[in-house]
């Protein structure tokens, strides 16, 4: 009775929770914020200098939260600027535009900016004690689109990471995006300063994630199947049968395995085609 009164109490104290927005030059981050807090978007870019710093109040699971934002600029000429700014944060808003795949092949890079700042804190490998939000940002800008949906949530969901679709400009996804980010940021106080282990669970193996990537980036259906030009009909069946294995849809949930599979069943018959 008196912990059930006591949790009842708690869950009325308001929490203070601190997030940072990363990503690189240009991609929308302060854009992302404004649309969330002051409801609005500004089509005018005007660079962040170093940090924004802002002050919000939110409700979420009964709960009144007190968010501080350091909105940061993406330019690395602020680098010295940013990194007096990763510690002590239980959030980030991760950007890229999915319309300049250089943004969102930066996204490692802004990890590594972050864990050499931080230090022993974090731990990179699972991150299990700051929730990330990926923002694949400017889906309004369908005509420049160049990174795909499950190209970007494959990233972010195999490292555990939030992933969302949004537009600062029309406004798509951004609420979801902060509804569940916040959500996500009170699990983790509640359990102690790290990500329940259900959050953490991917549903896919490192194997499959990788075996994707890899399909995706192949240059050719030798390749594709992972053997040597000229391999023999055994070998390609061989590779085949391990792929398909991995990445049936059936058995496989990780984003963007459906079209892997259907390539790597299209780079089977082609080779085959041509093996005596
Ligand atoms: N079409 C479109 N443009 C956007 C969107 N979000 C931001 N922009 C535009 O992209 C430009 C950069 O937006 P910012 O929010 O200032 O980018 P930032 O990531 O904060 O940039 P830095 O402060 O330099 O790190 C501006 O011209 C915005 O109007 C979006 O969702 N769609």
């Amino acid at each position: 009775m008196e912990s059930h009164l006591q949790k009842r109490k708690d869950s009325r104290k308001p929490l203070r929770i601190k997030v940072i927005s990363m990503g690189n030059a240009e991609v929308g981050k302060s854009c992302i914020i404004k649309r969330y807090c002051e409801k609005r978007f500004v089509p005018k870019y005007q660079a962040t200098i170093g940090i924004d710093y802002g002050v919000t109040k939110v409700q979420i699971k009964d709960r009144e939260i007190k968010v501080n934002i350091f909105d940061m600029a993406g330019h690395p000429f602020f680098y010295e600027v940013r990194n007096e700014f990763y510690k002590d944060t239980q959030g980030v808003i991760l950007v890229y535009d999915v319309g300049q795949k250089e943004s969102f092949e930066s996204l490692d890079a802004w990890l590594a900016e972050m864990k050499q700042e931080l230090g022993p804190q974090i731990n990179i490998d699972n991150l299990d004690n700051i929730v990330f939000a990926v923002c694949a940002n400017k889906i309004d800008s369908t005509k420049h689109r160049c990174v795909d949906e499950s190209e970007g949530r494959l990233w972010s969901e195999s490292k555990g990471f939030l992933y969302f679709e949004t537009s600062a400009q029309s406004g798509e996804g951004i609420n979801e995006m902060f509804q569940a980010f916040y959500s996500s940021i009170v699990d983790l106080c509640d359990n102690g300063g790290k990500r329940p282990v259900s959050a953490i669970n991917i549903g896919f193996t490192k194997e499959q994630a990788d075996s994707i990537r890899r399909i995706r980036n192949s240059k050719d259906s030798w390749d594709m199947l992972g053997v040597k030009p000229g391999a023999t009909r055994d070998e390609v069946n061989k590779a085949y049968r391990k792929l398909a294995v991995l990445l049936h849809p059936d058995k496989c949930v990780a984003p963007g395995s459906e079209d892997a599979f259907k390539a790597v069943v299209n780079a089977r018959t082609a080779l085959l085609k041509n093996i005596k």
